[in-house]
């Protein structure tokens, strides 16, 4: 195990009402308040885990949901390492509004590449029996949408919380993987261009 730990970002995304601060403070706190007030802006907590051996301290950003408070939100993405995409499977109109979330993220936080980044989707409320969205639906829309993992979670039941920030930390690491092969590749590439101009001129 690494000594060292590595500082990540994960943001949390989705419409007002999904349990975004109760799924953040039942990770952090293990608390759960069935009458919690809509945030305004961001809020962030941090928390300590180890996931496959590495240590990685969790930076997590709450978002407020409400559309009044985009430009309070926005400016916080940049630098995210992670985007968890959250709805809650009793309101069919927040799944629906996952692509607008993913779409908001990549623009504000300037993705490069939006088809390479870490992207995961959270199904909160799974306790509630008026559920409207199945979970083969939105396993079918996470792969149809780029192959992103999709967790079902509770704030109130703890379910599955520490699973997905988990999950979160697994899709970073092992994005850095790809990245690290990937330009590993492209210096052999590039070696081997310079070599062809070099013959050209
Ligand atoms: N039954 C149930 N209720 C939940 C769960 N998670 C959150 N809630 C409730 O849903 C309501 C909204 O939760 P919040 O965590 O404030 O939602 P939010 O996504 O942070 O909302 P905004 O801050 O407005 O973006 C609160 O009354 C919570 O108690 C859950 O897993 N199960
Ligand atoms: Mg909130």
């Amino acid at each position: 195990m690494s000594g060292k730990s590595l500082l990540l970002k994960v943001i949390l995304l989705g419409d007002g009402g999904v349990g975004k601060s109760s799924i953040m403070n039942r990770y952090v706190t293990n608390k759960f308040d069935s009458q919690a007030f809509h945030t305004i802006g961001v809020e962030f907590l941090n928390r300590d885990l180890e996931v496959d051996g590495r240590l990685v301290t969790l930076q997590i950003w709450d978002t407020a949901g409400q559309e009044r408070f985009k430009s309070l939100r926005t400016p916080f993405y940049r630098g995210a390492d992670c985007c968890l995409l959250t709805f809650s499977v009793d309101d069919r109109q927040s799944f629906h509004n996952l692509s607008g979330w993913r779409k908001e993220f990549i623009f504000y936080a300037d993705v490069k590449e939006p088809e390479h980044f870490p992207f995961v989707v959270l199904g909160n409320k799974v306790d509630k029996n008026n559920r409207e969205v199945s979970t083969g639906e939105a396993q079918g829309w996470c792969s149809e949408n780029g192959g992103y993992p999709y967790l079902e979670t509770s704030a109130k039941d703890d379910t599955n919380v520490a699973g997905a920030f988990e999950e979160a930390v697994r899709q970073v690491l092992a994005m850095e993987e790809h990245m690290d092969h990937t330009v590993f590749g492209h210096t052999v590439d590039l070696y081997h261009s310079d070599r062809s101009k070099s013959v050209c001129c």
